[in-house]
């Protein structure tokens, strides 16, 4: 209903201080000509009215117990480890939602009309999608009640959402209210967050117009025309108004997406917990620049990787946190390690989980050496041009990272705490159309469907609480099994494009991340086992082999990372002396990463600046990617140089250990023969 409407319908002897019937009074006084206005029987419904009061009044205090009670904020502080987080944003959110509930029971007439009225500072922001001053540093938006009636997810076009809901989400009643905080005890809900990219030049010669309109930071509003302003209109339009954790426009920074979204993750896994951030939406939507980003601005799995060590870095200098890396993508529904290329892996299910086995776990000590792994793995990826994207990831691409950290508690026990942080970055989700009608195209793009319809399959599953969740349809859904139903802290990054033209692609993208809204994973304890002291011999004999094999390991990849090293040396030198473009790119392309017998192409360096193969970097000349080279190699070896030395300090801190260690065990087996 529209805003003006209710200032037309007065109060009558049921208004509390008469002060409608005065206005109205004054108002004839003031215009006379207008005539008096049409006379009402003021005792005509005032039962009724009254009892609406009364209720709308129980409600409303409800409403604000529910809001005062401690326990409903334990959806908020779903990874409360982090003591320096402020709910700002929900606070903020809450006392809004709060005036708009007053302002709505206190109106003069009880029409249980809900007309809400936009703030004007919703108003303003609609103008423009672009952030504002303050910083979301918290979440606030509790999930819709889950109903059996829930719209079933498809792939293919979506029918609309069944209900509309308010301007972030304010229209809730005391008993949603009350079902959230109750049922927020039992596990966390994935948050779900929106990512808009800005109009790609493409788009723009194709006459193509901006059909999302990002408001407060939260709601998405999809219209057709980019001239479409009638937000009260528009929110009314079925399926075309979406509330999230929170929404990024296009102007937002990388590293304001990684905050908001995974930086508590990261602090989560130093204690222990899991987590998961994917990122899902049509292909060219921006799911690898916000995952994996460019040398200028790194995205969500560089930047937590820097994030993890510099917090390992504040908390000890001990060497008491090993971090462990593998990188895998699921191609063709075929699991295959990005870091040491060979055949396909096999899944299994042990305790921790499904696991690939046979995957390289990868022991990491600094982000540069994250960082060279990262390419490594993303030159074997693969990608492969569409008509809608340059540089298309045909493949879904995991990279976990295992944290473990041991620490004494306050009985001096040495307890181990293990924490996983997985960063998926999801195939494009894609009509056949939209990219390519070659045959191994599109059996990529039914393979790649099949996955993801498998993906919805098991959130609708999840969603509408069945026991049975279809995990085993896909190579994808077993791997994100931990991330979905398990104990785990999940979030997802809903890519979407400003076009109108891929309007369908982006309406089934947001009605996608707006199911996965309802989805709760299982509590997320940390996982903590107390570690036994070796105390007897054989322990520590144990114990030295363990340490042993260990050495052996950091030896074998020093010397691997020096044979890296000598070789791109080697090449360089080669393409200094015959600089063609044939020779170049050869040398972009790593010694290790075997070709498959398909024609797959691999992304640049995202250490060399890009992560995307351009056209114009094709085009470049000899002599200017000679230059390049050389500067690559530049900053390789200084990498290399720094890596060495972290290597030698920590092998010879072991070595000195094991000294000790043995010197011990020496000592303790002369003693024992001597007793
Ligand atoms: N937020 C952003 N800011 C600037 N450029 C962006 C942004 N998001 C995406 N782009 C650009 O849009 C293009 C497509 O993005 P990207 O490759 O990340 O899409 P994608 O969703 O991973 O597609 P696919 O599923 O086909 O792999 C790239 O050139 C990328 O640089």
């Amino acid at each position: 209903m529209p805003v003006s409407t209710r200032s037309q319908i007065f109060g009558g002897q049921d208004d509390p201080n008469n002060t409608t019937q005065q206005r109205r009074h004054r108002i004839d006084q003031e215009n006379p000509k207008l005539g008096p206005s049409p006379l009402r029987n003021p005792h005509h419904g005032l039962k009724e009215k009254m009892k609406a009061l009364t209720l709308l009044y129980e409600q409303q205090k409800q409403a604000s117990m529910a809001l005062k009670n401690p326990t409903s904020r334990t959806e908020e502080r779903r990874f409360s480890s982090h003591p320096s987080v402020e709910l700002l944003g929900s606070a903020k959110a809450k006392e809004k939602e709060s005036k708009e509930v007053m302002r709505e029971n206190t109106m003069p007439n009880a029409t249980i009309t809900r007309t809400v009225v936009l703030p004007q500072s919703v108003m303003d922001d609609a103008k423009e999608n672009v952030m504002g001053v303050d910083r979301i540093v918290g979440f606030s938006c509790p999930p819709k009640k889950v109903t059996s009636t829930a719209r079933k997810l498809s792939m293919e076009a979506l029918v609309p959402q069944s209900e509309p809901r308010g301007i972030g989400g304010v229209t809730k009643t005391a008993q949603e209210l009350e079902t959230i905080s109750e049922s927020s005890s039992v596990g966390s809900r994935i948050l779900v967050f929106v990512r808009l990219r800005p109009m790609a030049k493409k788009e723009k010669e194709a006459g193509s117009r901006c059909c999302v309109r990002i408001v407060n930071r939260k709601d998405i509003y999809l219209t057709e025309f980019a001239s479409e302003n009638d937000y009260l209109r528009l929110k009314r339009l079925r399926g075309r108004h979406f509330t999230f954790d929170a929404s990024f426009p296009d102007s937002t920074g990388q590293q304001e997406v990684y905050s908001t979204t995974t930086s508590e993750l990261v602090e989560g896994v130093l204690q222990g917990r899991n987590g998961s951030v994917f990122c899902y939406g049509a292909t060219g939507a921006g799911k690898t620049y916000t995952m994996l980003g460019t040398m200028e601005n790194p995205g969500v799995m560089v930047l937590a990787i820097k994030d993890l060590f510099a917090k390992i870095r504040q908390r000890s200098c001990d060497g008491n946190h090993v971090v462990h890396l593998s990188y895998l993508e699921v191609y063709n529904e075929m699991v295959r390690d990005l870091l040491s290329p060979g055949r396909p892996l096999v899944l299994r299910e042990d305790k921790q989980g499904i696991v690939a086995s046979g995957l390289t776990q990868y022991r990491a000590y600094s982000t540069d050496e994250v960082m060279a792994l990262l390419q490594q793995g993303n030159q074997n990826r693969t990608t492969e041009p569409t008509r809608v994207n340059e540089t298309s990831s045909r493949s879904h691409a995991i990279l976990q990272v295992v944290a473990e950290y041991r620490v004494r508690d306050t009985a001096m026990n040495v307890v181990s705490r293990v924490g996983k942080l997985s960063l998926i970055d999801l195939a494009g989700s894609e009509r056949a159309l939209a990219t390519d009608q070659r045959t191994l195209r599109s059996i990529e793009g039914a393979n790649i469907n099949r996955s993801l319809l498998a993906l919805s399959s098991c959130i609708n599953a999840l969603v509408e609480g069945k026991k049975h969740i279809p995990y085993r349809n896909s190579k994808l859904t077993q791997l994100l099994k931990d991330s979905l139903g398990g104990s785990c802290n999940t979030v997802m990054i809903a890519n979407i494009s400003p076009s109108n033209l891929s309007f369908g692609e982006t309406q089934n993208t947001l009605h996608w991340a707006d199911r996965a809204k309802e989805i709760r994973t299982k509590g997320c304890d940390p996982n903590e086992e107390l570690v036994q002291v070796p105390t007897t011999n054989t322990d520590q004999a144990k114990l030295l082999l363990e340490l042993q094999k260990e050495n052996r390991d950091l030896r074998v990849q020093l010397a691997r990372q020096q044979q890296k090293l000598l070789t791109i040396q080697a090449q360089s030198l080669q393409a200094n002396s015959s600089p063609t473009p044939s020779s170049a790119t050869s040398i972009l392309t790593p010694p290790s990463s075997a070709k498959p017998i398909e024609k797959r192409r691999t992304r640049s360096s995202i250490l060399a600046g890009n992560c995307f193969t351009t056209p114009e970097s094709k085009r470049r000349g000899a002599g200017e990617t000679a230059r390049e080279l050389q500067q690559h190699l530049k900053a390789l070896e200084a990498e290399m140089e720094r890596i060495k030395k972290e290597h030698t300090l920590q092998l010879k801190q072991k070595d000195n250990f094991i000294l000790e260690l043995t010197r011990k065990l020496a000592k303790s087996s002369v003693a024992g023969g001597k007793g």
